[in-house]
């Protein structure tokens, strides 16, 4: 992150500072899932610590999903007011300021200075931060490495370890890739959400949300784009109905699209003048590769062979309160018992920020409700909800939003995934912007696409995906539903009023026959 300066190991919170290196709890990776398992830990009254290599906060805060959505928003908004008459002739024919929104961009990740974040969540919870790269050493204690350093310094903790390091970019194997200057002819995500530029030609590999998030904004912010997929469809894991309203407004904003393509070589012939060559033989030049091809857990050279866990680089392995079982042979009798936790990206269960704050909240219930069992004087606050323990497995496929324009917002099932897990249903569809009077009161011409798949026999709600603008705000109804298996004769009776987009619910039990 050296080109714009960013330092990604601040100085202070050194370990060598400790006057006590023996917690209740150490939290190892500090993203907002660690965050959250500080929160609720430390207001139950256990002494935690946050073992954190890079920024506080994470790469959430800094460099994915805050980021990425404060470059997005204002397309959305100028959109918004551009489809309704009176507003649209207030902005004429002003365009986007793109230095304007990495203005507001820069501002809301506080100049990647994770100051403010400290004193926004660790200093008010007594949390004590140690800054340096956390390993496991055996049962319950974990060693940490300030960056730049060789000595490692030793943390104990009496109840248990979480880790929530996370994860980072994939590399794909195309020849040339390595000879690219990291940050300024190859990006990853970090350098996308964090540029104070636009590319004149990016190229990206991958076309999941990563992918097409980044070519909506540096699209319509005046840079070429191409976009290459090994699918045939982009969004892969989306209703390719869906995916292929986003893609075709892709393409009206001039993205290149490569479906079902391969990279077969890069070559430079000068600083940002790359060639790649595809398969097909075609060749694209442009200036800067963005790679986003999906991403791996953090859990390189991680210590786990100190407990006899396999699988370094891998996803961790949990059980429903998201414990990694531990060898017996390693621990001994007093430390029978879950002690180690994995939440957030490293279990690779739905990576995403707020399955892992599900994951993690479950984590701490159980945490928590182990630790009033097994010594009942411990002077802990229980949660209300800390008997629950046990996390639900997502029916189908995690609630999820993609910010494109339009967005999609999907929760359970496709109708594809419900068919390849032998269930038996139907698709239900609706067109927004034909049918419902809350979209075209809306805007104008609003794209809107929604489809419900129903199980035959129970008629229950197994999944449901939105395309259109601002569809997040569909979704977390659908969750509901899908979550407790309602049945369409149950969702009759919920009633959205009109005239909201919102009404799609009323629309979509019209189309199922209801
Ligand atoms: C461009 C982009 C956009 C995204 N947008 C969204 C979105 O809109 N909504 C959404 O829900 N999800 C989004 N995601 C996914 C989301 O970023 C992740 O699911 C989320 O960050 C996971 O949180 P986490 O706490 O598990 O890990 P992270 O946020 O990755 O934080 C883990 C931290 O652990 C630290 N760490 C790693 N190893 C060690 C170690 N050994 N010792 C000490 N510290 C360590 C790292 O420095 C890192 O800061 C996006 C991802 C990307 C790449
Ligand atoms: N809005 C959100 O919730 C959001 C936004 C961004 C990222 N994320 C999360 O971050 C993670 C990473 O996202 P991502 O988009 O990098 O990964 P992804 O796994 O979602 O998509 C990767 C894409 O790369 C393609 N691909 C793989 N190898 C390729 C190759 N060699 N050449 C061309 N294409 C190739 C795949 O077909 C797929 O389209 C995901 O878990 C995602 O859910 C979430």
């Amino acid at each position: 992150m050296a080109s714009r300066g960013i330092n990604l190991h601040p100085p202070g919170y050194h370990p060598s500072s400790l006057t006590n290196t023996n917690f209740d709890i150490i939290v190892v990776g500090a993203g907002p899932v660690a965050n959250f398992a500080e929160e609720r830990l430390s207001k139950a009254g256990l002494k935690v610590a946050s073992v954190q290599y890079e920024l506080y906060g994470g790469d959430c805060h800094y460099f994915a999903c805050v980021p990425s959505k404060a470059l997005l928003r204002p397309l959305e908004a100028l959109d918004a007011a551009k489809a309704v008459g009176g507003a649209r002739e207030a902005i004429g024919s002003n365009d986007l300021d793109v230095q304007a929104i990495f203005q507001r961009r820069d501002n809301i990740v506080s100049t990647w200075d994770d100051e403010p974040w400290i004193a926004t969540v660790a200093k008010p919870l007594g949390v004590t931060l140690v800054r340096g790269f956390g390993r496991i050493t055996g049962v319950k204690s974990v060693s940490v490495q300030p960056y730049g350093e060789n000595e490692r310094y030793n943390l104990t903790a009496n109840v248990a370890i979480i880790i929530a390091t996370g994860s980072t970019h994939n590399v794909p194997p195309i020849p040339g890739i390595d000879q690219l200057e990291a940050g300024k002819e190859i990006w990853i995500n970090r350098d996308a959400t964090a540029a104070n530029y636009v590319p004149e030609h990016l190229i990206i590999f991958g076309s999941g949300a990563v992918g097409t998030e980044m070519a909506t904004f540096y699209s319509r912010v005046g840079g070429k784009v191409t976009l290459i997929t090994n699918g045939s469809e982009i969004l892969p894991r989306s209703e390719p109905e869906a995916a292929a309203i986003v893609r075709k407004s892709l393409e009206a904003h001039g993205v290149d699209i490569k479906l079902s393509a391969k990279a077969t070589k890069i070559e430079k012939e000068g600083p940002n003048k790359l060639t790649v060559t595809m398969a097909n033989g075609e060749t694209i030049k442009g200036s800067v590769i963005l790679n986003a091809v999906g991403r791996k857990p953090r859990t390189f050279d991680f210590g786990l062979d100190t407990i006899s866990i396999q699988g370094e680089g891998a996803p961790l392995k949990v059980d429903a309160s998201m414990a990694v079982p531990v060898p017996s042979t390693v621990q001994g009798q007093s430390e029978a018992g879950n002690w180690l936790y994995a939440v957030g990206d490293v279990n690779a269960i739905g990576p995403t920020t707020h399955m892992g704050v599900y994951q993690c909240r479950i984590a701490c219930n159980a945490i928590l409700s182990n630790l009033k069992k097994s010594n009942p004087s411990a002077k802990i606050t229980l949660p209300r909800g800390a008997f629950i323990t046990e996390s639900k497995e997502a029916v189908g496929g995690i609630p999820q939003v993609i910010f494109t324009e339009p967005s999609i917002s999907a929760v359970g099932h496709t109708l594809a995934t419900a068919k390849a897990a032998g269930l038996k249903v139907r698709a239900v569809d609706c067109n927004m912007s034909a049918a419902v009077p809350g979209a075209w009161l809306y805007g104008d011409g609003q794209p809107g696409w929604a489809r419900w798949v129903v199980e035959e026999g129970t008629e229950k709600l197994v999944g449901a995906t939105y395309c259109c603008v601002e569809a997040s705000e569909f979704v977390n109804s659908a969750s509901v539903a899908v979550r407790m298996g309602l049945p369409l004769k149950e969702l009759v009776h919920v009633v959205p009023p009109f005239p909201t987009r919102g009404e799609i619910l009323r629309y979509l039990i019209d189309a199922a026959g209801y």
